[in-house]
């Protein structure tokens, strides 16, 4: 049963995507429109009852949680593709506690100013300069903390690619994108050359290439 990821077109699902195309899984894709609300519509809460992107199919199991999604295929599929996991139970520990400084410190500032500049003019919203200044200043201080860590390791959980770095994959791509925020990247050296590393895989550009959602 070939598996199924709801909702290509942006960006959480795209974390599902490219460990999907790191493994060699196949895999085909189903639209959802957040802008036609589709993502609310009966038949979409049942799979997903939080109302939001991604979900997976993989024949009668379901899952949802983007970063539930990218552990459980590089954990069902250890033995092949690119190993995202590390190697040993201390290279695992360090992509799990670089997994939630992503989705606790990284996400929540990076988020906000999607919402605002990227979906805002969707929905008729005029960002708050003050509050976009605040979540700028929020992401400014974890990424001196990532540029301090990269100048010692060339991955976030040390020598490796791992599910750390392509968790990050698609919200910077609308930092250096859409949000029109590059300098945020490129004012830190060892960041800067981190994402150069990460952004250039295949798996992503590929995902870019077929997705190219609101980037
Ligand atoms: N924690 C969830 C959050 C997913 C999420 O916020 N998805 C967005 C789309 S995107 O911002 O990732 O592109 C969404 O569905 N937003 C609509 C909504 O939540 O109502 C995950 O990682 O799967």
């Amino acid at each position: 049963m070939v598996v199924k990821v709801y909702g290509p077109d942006y960006a959480s699902p795209k974390r599902a995507l490219v460990c999907l195309l790191e493994k060699g899984v196949e895999f085909e894709t189903v639209g959802v429109d957040l802008l036609k609300g589709e993502h609310k519509a009966p038949e979409y809460l049942k799979l997903q009852p939080f109302g939001s992107l991604p979900v997976v199919q993989d024949g009668d199991y379901t899952l949802f949680e983007s970063r539930a999604i990218i552990r459980y295929y590089a954990e069902k599929y250890k033995d092949q593709g690119t190993e995202l996991l590390g190697k040993t139970i201390e290279e695992r520990g360090l992509v799990e506690q670089w997994l939630e400084v992503e989705a606790h410190n990284f996400h929540p500032p990076i988020y906000d100013l999607v919402l605002k500049i990227v979906f805002g003019p969707f929905i008729g919203l005029t960002p708050d300069p003050k509050q976009l200044k605040e979540s700028e200043d929020k992401l400014c201080q974890v990424l001196d903390i990532y540029e301090e860590r990269l100048s010692k390791s060339k991955y976030l959980a040390g020598d490796f690619f791992s599910l750390a770095d392509l968790s990050h994959l698609p919200f910077t791509q609308y930092l250096v994108g859409k949000i029109g925020k590059e300098y945020l990247i490129r004012d830190r050296k060892h960041v800067s050359g981190w994402w150069d590393d990460i952004s250039s895989r295949p798996s992503w550009k590929k995902v870019l290439e077929l997705w190219p959602g609101l980037y």
